[in-house]
């Protein structure tokens, strides 16, 4: 009899999600065979495009009704041109649909796992990139992407008009803080956090700088904070990264795009891992983790059409997103580094051919299957 058994809903999604997915489980799978100490029952769900195809809609009841009572969720991608811009039902709002039910307004996303055999894959410069090392910690459930809108053609008084209502409230901006001085504090000496905004420009923005600043002044005096303007930190990541080493906190619309941005400095949108967490972060400080209510796991890149169903899809972001959830969702801290020492095993070993093991992504030939293969060979042996 395992002494724990746990509930893991996975969703494997549209485009490369079902490819980069089959790889995170096939490294679960190694870690725990059956028979283990601690069991893991995963069970797939239909999300998102294929989920619009079979039953009409991206996030159907069968499926979010799992979600809420899994231990943890395991995502892939979803979205395509098949379900584009302009189609009447469309698998992203499944997915913000997903996250608010989750309530996981916390989207953790450590932009630079990376091991320094991977600096001359960068297309920045390895003088830019050596020693950067950000995490950026996004609110996830509110501000533009959840704001009321009117699309074009939807209302008869504003024929030509098309609007998106961003707003935050203090709560929402606390909360957010909070995470993300936790992740802060957690390091010896606390790592400073960077706060993104437009408040030049933005009410949204004025009022998340005044929160942000109170809070951590009040809360947590030790940490360093700054404030930058967005537009300048978009041009910081690429031109000077180190300049923001440290924690990136910011809003929705920011972080979503800050962060496929930061993963230029790695070398692929496809090494990224993220986590999205539920519930308030522990009181007490001098804890590096955050026990999450709900916790939903994703690379952060999208469902990649592109390269779709030839196999070449880089698996790592999904792998290292299973990571992010043992050590959240099931506090299984040991297995969670396992994983991480084996993706920078597998990055920085040599082939018997002197040939590095790099996905098409990074300039290699190694397949997707290939890589998940590797790295799963590496956990095995190390267990
Ligand atoms: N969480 C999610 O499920 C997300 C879904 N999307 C959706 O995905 C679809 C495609 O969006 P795009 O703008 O093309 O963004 P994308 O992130 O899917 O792809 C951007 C570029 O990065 C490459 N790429 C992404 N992941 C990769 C991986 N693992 N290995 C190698 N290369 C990789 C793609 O080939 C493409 O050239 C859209 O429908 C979009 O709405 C986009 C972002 C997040
Ligand atoms: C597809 C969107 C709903 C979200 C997105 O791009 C992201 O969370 O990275
Ligand atoms: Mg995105």
């Amino acid at each position: 009899m395992p002494s724990k058994s746990f509930r893991i809903v996975v969703l494997s999604g549209d485009g490369i999600g079902p490819e980069v997915v089959a790889e995170a489980v096939k490294v679960l799978k190694v870690l725990f065979p059956e028979g283990s100490d601690v069991e893991l029952k995963l069970e797939e769900h239909i999300f998102g495009g294929c989920a619009i195809e079979k039953l009409g809609e991206p996030l159907p009841k069968s499926t979010l009704d799992a979600c809420l009572t899994a231990d943890a969720i395991l995502m892939g991608s979803i979205g395509g041109p098949k379900w584009g811009v302009d189609a009447k039902v469309r698998p992203e709002p499944g997915l913000l649909a997903l996250r608010k039910a989750l309530g996981v307004y916390a989207n953790i996303r450590p932009a630079s796992f990376a091991s320094d055999s991977l600096l001359s894959l960068s297309p920045l410069k390895e003088h830019v990139t050596k020693g950067v090392d950000i995490i950026v910690v996004r609110e996830l459930i509110g501000g533009v992407y959840f704001g009321a809108r009117q699309e074009l053609g939807a209302s008869e008084a504003e024929k030509d008009l098309a609007w998106d209502n961003m707003a935050y409230s203090v709560p929402e901006v606390q909360r957010i803080t909070r995470v993300a001085a936790k992740i802060a504090m957690a390091a010896n000496p606390p790592l400073p956090i960077h706060s993104v905004d437009k408040a030049n420009v933005l009410a949204t923005s004025r009022l998340w700088r005044k929160v942000v600043t109170d809070t951590l002044r009040d809360e947590f005096p030790a940490i360093a904070l700054d404030h930058i303007f967005v537009d300048n930190a978009s041009m910081q990541i690429v031109a000077n990264p180190r300049k923001l080493n440290g924690v990136v906190l910011t809003e929705n619309l920011f972080g979503d795009i800050l962060s496929d941005e930061a993963s230029v400095i790695p070398g692929s949108l496809g090494l990224l891992p993220s986590a999205s967490l539920a519930g308030a972060p522990p009181s007490d400080v001098s804890s590096a983790t955050f026990k999450p209510t709900s916790g939903l796991y994703e690379p952060i890149h999208g469902s990649a059409p592109d390269i779709a169903g030839q196999g070449i899809a880089n698996p790592i972001g999904t792998i290292l997103s299973a990571a992010l959830l043992l050590r959240y969702s099931l506090g299984l801290e040991k297995q969670a580094a396992l994983i991480e020492t084996a993706v920078r095993k597998v990055l920085d070993a040599k082939s018997a051919g002197g040939l590095e093991l790099r996905t098409r992504d990074l300039g290699g030939e190694v397949r997707t299957t290939e890589m998940g293969d590797a790295i799963a060979g590496v956990v095995r042996q190390m267990l």
